[in-house]
């Protein structure tokens, strides 16, 4: 029996994102808290309706405990409208999380940080590893998309999503913020690979370590330069060398000499902290 809009209560507004709006919501049969994130899909071309369609179908079969749950979904036609039901993350982003860490002054644990780079990488193997022939690669990696339950476990957010933008404004709205994760072979135009994934969660690694984005500059093109030089400090003097040697090879500029998820995964290092944490 397919859900429809009165079976829930909004209880907040989360946000909104390049795509819509994400609201809390309590599914009222049993109470349980999820979110619902509201697309208007009035503007959208055919192919744009075509790409939603099968950013959604993707969203459902991706099934595991590190990857945010797609639970259902509710066209209303009378509002163009269509309302993806997804798994509430209770513990926030980690965006959130650096901005308080950062304000308080408080470094994050090194701990805390194996834990995320072990549960990114577990949630992005299951992304990468061929469905039907077909990867589902995230292209958004930022703090801002990576959730965490009351448990502080990582929830891998909003797939595709933010690839299903109105293309004539699409440029605007992809570009809203500062591209601080784009590597070197996308700042170099090339086609976007699993391998760019690897360099966002480098990036995001750093943060979390520094605090601040691995390569920053007051303009597009001192970034750009950055980027494809790879000049960037070591994380903070507090976090061990072994943590120092994984981010700078998730961060190698050439795209051949960057390990893939298989690598991170059997990288002597990641293995015993993988121990450590079972
Ligand atoms: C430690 N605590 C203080 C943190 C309190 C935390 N509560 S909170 O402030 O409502 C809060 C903050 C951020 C996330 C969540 N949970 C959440 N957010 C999603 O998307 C957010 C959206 C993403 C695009 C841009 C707009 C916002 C989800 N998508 C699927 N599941 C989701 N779950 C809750």
């Amino acid at each position: 029996m397919p859900s429809t809009l009165e079976d829930f209560e909004v209880l907040s507004t989360i946000g909104s994102g390049s795509y819509g709006t994400c609201k809390k919501i309590r599914r009222k049969k049993d109470g349980k808290i999820l979110v619902w994130k509201e697309m208007e899909y009035g503007t959208m071309t055919e192919s744009e309706k075509l790409m939603l369609v099968s950013e959604v179908n993707l969203l459902r079969e991706l099934k595991h405990q590190h990857i945010v749950r797609y639970y259902d979904r509710i066209i209303d036609r009378s509002k163009t409208t269509i309302y993806i039901i997804m798994e509430y993350c209770d513990g926030g982003d980690l965006a959130q999380l650096i901005s308080s860490s950062r304000r308080t002054g408080s470094f994050l644990d090194e701990e805390f940080i194996w834990k995320m780079l072990i549960q990114i990488t577990s949630a992005l193997k299951e992304c990468h590893r061929r469905k039907n022939g077909k990867a589902v690669l995230h292209r958004d990696l930022k703090p801002a998309n990576i959730f965490l339950d009351a448990d502080k476990n990582v929830k891998l957010g909003d797939f595709g999503l933010a690839r299903v933008l109105h293309h004539e404004t699409s440029f605007a709205k992809t570009y809203v913020g500062t591209p601080y994760y784009m590597s070197p072979e996308l700042v170099n135009n090339m086609s976007y690979n699993e391998k760019s994934d690897i360099w966002a969660m480098g990036c995001m690694l750093y943060e979390l370590c520094a605090l601040h984005p691995p390569f920053t500059a007051s303009n597009q093109l001192d970034l750009n330069r950055k980027i494809c030089v790879g000049d960037y400090s070591r994380i903070p003097l507090r976090y061990t060398d072994d943590l120092n040697a994984i981010i700078s090879k998730l961060l190698r500029v050439e795209v051949h000499k960057r390990p893939s998820i298989e690598d991170v995964l059997h990288d002597s290092v990641v293995v015993r902290r993988i121990k450590r944490l079972e």
